[in-house]
């Protein structure tokens, strides 16, 4: 109840959300640092489905604790506004830094993918899909951790529905894009298909199925039609292949992801000699 009661100042924009606009703040009794998100009721149309996924949004945010998904510490409205009181994350969005840097390291992506996979067991384990896992989803934390920032998409499992979704094709499993089939039966491990499409774009730069037009995408990624370059390590290569498989129920389990020799190569010391030893 403290940030009810004392005030925030407001700072810099720091980015635009959909549906609003965040800000530095900094609430004037503590001194705590966040970021604002500023939403405007009236571009929620009521008792539209937007309406109710912010709605759920803020059910699901506020109830999850863990390094590596960005905190929603709470959240109040006036007549006009709804806001959003989330976590500052230090080194802003992820997305920025693969396009500046053009790709990650494999040090680097693997660190980042053992975090991403710790996110999301602790998402499974509250049978919260994510469903949008992609770089610009992703924030980056003082100390370069990763934290997962939206959970727009995000909804309890399973779910049965016919998800109208707009922006990039590249990171949805083929179970989402299948059209034409009724049942739009899917489940959690929609989101081991897209951690090994955001695997690939941290080490190669760019989607494994980009396309010009969407039909081609579509097309790809239904036939997980894609090429590795050889330069990628072996290792890497193999986390991919385990995690862009077709069948669900086929893809690497996250248990798996975290024990994989090209994780356990770059995120444990002395890993690099542990992974020799299974040569
Ligand atoms: O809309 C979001 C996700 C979201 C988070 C953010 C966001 C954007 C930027 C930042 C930043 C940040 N730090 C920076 C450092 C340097 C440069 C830019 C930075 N942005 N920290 N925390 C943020 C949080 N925008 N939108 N959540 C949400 C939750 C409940 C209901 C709802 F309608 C939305």
């Amino acid at each position: 109840k403290l940030f009810h009661l004392g005030m925030f100042e407001i700072g810099r924009p720091l980015g635009k959300g959909k549906f609003g606009r965040v800000y530095l703040a900094r609430e004037r009794n503590s001194n705590f640092i966040c970021a604002l998100k500023v939403l405007y009721k009236s571009e929620l149309q009521h008792g539209s489905g937007v309406e109710k996924q912010v709605r759920r949004e803020i059910e699901i945010q506020s109830n999850l604790r863990h390094p590596n998904i960005l905190k929603l510490y709470g959240h109040f409205h006036d007549s006009k506004r709804i806001f959003l009181i989330l976590e500052f994350a230090g080194k802003g969005e992820l997305y920025k830094h693969l396009r500046k840097e053009n790709r990650f390291p494999e040090w680097k992506a693997a660190q980042y993918i053992a975090q991403m996979a710790s996110a999301l067991r602790y998402l499974h384990r509250k049978h919260v899909i994510h469903r949008d896992i992609k770089p610009e989803n992703i924030l980056m934390g003082i100390h370069g951790e990763i934290k997962i920032s939206d959970f727009g998409w995000s909804v309890h499992a399973p779910k049965n529905r016919r998800a109208t979704l707009c922006g990039t094709l590249d990171y949805l499993p083929p179970e989402m894009i299948r059209s034409g089939s009724k049942d739009n039966y899917y489940n959690e491990k929609v989101d081991l298909w897209s951690l090994g499409v955001l695997t690939y774009e941290f080490l190669v730069g760019e989607a494994p199925f980009y396309e010009e037009h969407a039909p081609l995408t579509q097309r790809r990624i239904a036939r997980a039609d894609m090429t590795i370059p050889e330069w990628v390590s072996k290792e890497a290569k193999d986390l991919i292949r385990k995690l862009l498989v077709l069948d669900p129920e086929d893809r690497l389990p996250l248990e798996e992801v975290q024990t994989h020799p090209w994780i356990i190569k770059h995120c444990v010391k002395g890993g690099d000699r542990a992974v020799k030893a299974t040569k």
